[in-house]
């Protein structure tokens, strides 16, 4: 592809371009950015990666791929201003949450669209995506985008209704752990250690974990009673989690993100 176009320059459009830059995946020259009215961000961009600003929106006509990224309040809006510059031959590859791939051929017409969606982990090469597509895209172009986004994580190819469950899981998933990092951080503190302590040590049990169910084949439950000592602490802190409804809580959370996602779809 010699030309990819990103509508929208956030905190997503700047991941996806940190991890395939830094894996030499796409060259950051082949890559251009646009948004509302934020120009020194887009400056930033180029300045950061390397990438093109594009000049007006009637430069959009020769791309290869248009990456929609802006918010999904804004998708109508932004595929209003680029309908009608956008070329024949031009694929769509969205990232949009809950917008659906019949919203994207209402609004930009009949063409090649895939829907991912990746997570900002795709920064160090760690997204975890969801992707699905319409029947318009071809083989050849589904193993471009399964490249493009395996160079930046990990990629599963879902039915587009399934991208709703994908958001609230990986998608919004970051934050559910950040926001865990965050408490760990403040209970850390209360009972005694400094708050850079607790991160580190956070973190890496964190990432020993996560190593520890990708390397070793045994179900989480089974490494979990490997740690749960008879009478001792940890089954303690479970059933403290128990007695505070811990899976109430997660169900409570992956739901109703997977229902905003739902929402989101009918413009809600
Ligand atoms: N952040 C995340 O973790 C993830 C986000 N997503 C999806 O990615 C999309 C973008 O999210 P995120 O990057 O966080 O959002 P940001 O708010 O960080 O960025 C939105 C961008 O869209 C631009 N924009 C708004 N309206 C228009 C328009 N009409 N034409 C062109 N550009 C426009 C904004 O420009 P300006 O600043 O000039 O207004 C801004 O650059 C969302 O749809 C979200 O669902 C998917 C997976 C994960
Ligand atoms: O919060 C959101 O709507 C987007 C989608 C997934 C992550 N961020």
């Amino acid at each position: 592809m010699k030309k990819i176009v990103f509508i929208g320059a956030g905190s997503m459009a700047e991941a996806m371009i940190g991890g395939w830059v830094k894996k030499e995946c796409v060259q950051a020259n082949k890559i251009y950015v646009t948004n509302r009215s934020d120009y020194t961000r887009l400056m930033y961009l180029k300045d950061t990666y390397g990438v093109q600003v594009l000049e007006k929106l009637a430069d959009i006509e020769d791309a290869d791929l248009l990456i929609l990224a802006v918010k999904p309040k804004d998708a109508v809006a932004a595929m209003q201003s680029i309908a009608p510059y956008i070329g024949d031959h031009t694929a769509i590859l969205s990232v949009l949450a809950g917008i659906s791939i019949k919203t994207i051929e209402k609004g930009l017409y009949a063409r090649p669209i895939a829907r991912v969606m990746p997570n900002t982990s795709a920064t160090i090469g760690m997204s975890a995506s969801g992707i699905a597509f319409n029947t318009r895209v071809s083989a050849q172009q589904k193993k471009l985008y399964l490249q493009m986004l395996s160079a930046i994580g990990l990629v599963v190819e879902v039915e587009e209704d399934k991208l709703h469950a994908v958001t609230a899981l990986s998608g919004s998933g970051p934050a559910y752990i950040y926001y865990l990092i965050e408490a760990f951080e403040k209970v850390g503190t209360e009972i005694g250690l400094p708050k850079e302590v607790v991160r580190q040590l956070m973190i890496q049990t964190l990432a020993g974990s996560a190593s520890m169910l990708q390397s070793i084949d045994e179900e989480p439950n089974a490494l979990r009673r490997k740690v749960t000592s008879p009478g001792g602490t940890t089954e303690a802190g479970i059933r403290a989690l128990e007695a505070h409804h811990f899976n109430e809580t997660i169900s409570a959370c992956i739901k109703s993100a997977e229902q905003r996602s739902r929402e989101l779809a009918k413009g809600v």
